[in-house]
């Protein structure tokens, strides 16, 4: 058996699933450890699909899928726990206060009180919501309530961090706060992997780029790379040329 320490983040080996027809095709996909790997893609093209079925949210027709060497099917449970996964439509309780919410997700995950709440405050304090950690967040802004979905999501402190669409509806500044936040994670050995149709946070922040089409992986590598496999000079030549139907 492979060392666990050397495998990918993330593999998926003829990965597939169908909605009538199919939104992920066969599709083989490896990122390694401790890269921030960005998956492109037109509307429809399987980027939610696939990242649904890695967090374990949606079961593939066919194919494997293993999270740092451990196989998603025979051990969830080990798997998701080095998961965070934050979709694009993140669900809060309106009801709960950002460290009544974090406290809970933490209860979720059995992390211990005393760790859940150093890390609740820290990343409170990261993503500048401090201040409004006992207020309810029914009454927050859309991009609070990310910053918080967000936080939540690596309340149990994960390895692999796979977010859908994560800046999109973020100003500025909080779109530096997670960035920054990615980008550390990296920095410290993590993985991540986004979507993103912001193909300037892919050109600045991704190690690689995989680009896919109709549920297929079409592309893939640095930004230099795909370049030269194209005549594009920026990512959105690039991505245009790549995914223009034939
Ligand atoms: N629950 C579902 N039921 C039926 N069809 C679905 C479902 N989820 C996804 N699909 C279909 O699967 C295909 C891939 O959708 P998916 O959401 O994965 O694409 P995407 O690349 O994330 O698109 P976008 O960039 O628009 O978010 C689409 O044709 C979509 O209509």
């Amino acid at each position: 058996m492979m060392d666990k320490d050397l495998s990918p983040a993330l593999r998926t080996a003829s990965l597939s699933k169908s909605y009538g027809r199919p939104a992920v095709d066969k599709l083989d996909l490896t990122v390694r450890r401790g890269e921030l790997y960005a998956l492109l893609g037109p509307n429809g093209a399987g980027k939610t699909t696939t990242l649904r079925m890695v967090a374990g949210l949606v079961a593939p027709d066919s194919g494997r899928i293993e999270v740092l060497g451990i196989d998603l099917a025979e051990a969830p449970r080990e798997a998701k726990r080095r998961i965070a996964y934050l979709p694009d439509d993140p669900m809060l309780y309106g009801k709960l206060k950002p460290t009544e919410y974090l406290e809970f997700v933490a209860g979720l995950w059995g992390v211990e009180a005393a760790a859940a709440e150093a890390r609740a405050r820290e990343l409170l304090d990261w993503l500048d919501l401090a201040p409004h950690a006992h207020e309810l967040t029914e009454g927050f802004s859309r991009g609070m309530k990310q910053k918080l979905a967000l936080a939540g999501a690596l309340i149990h402190d994960p390895e692999l961090l796979i977010l859908d669409e994560p800046l999109t509806g973020l100003d500025a500044g909080a779109a530096r706060q997670v960035k920054d936040l990615l980008l550390s994670h990296v920095a410290k050995g993590g993985t991540v992997i986004l979507t993103t149709h912001i193909l300037e946070v892919a050109e600045r922040l991704a190690q690689r780029i995989g680009i896919i089409r109709e549920g297929r992986l079409i592309a893939e590598g640095t930004l230099d790379e795909l370049r030269a496999r194209t005549s594009g000079a920026s990512l959105e030549d690039v991505f245009l040329q790549l995914t223009a139907q034939p």
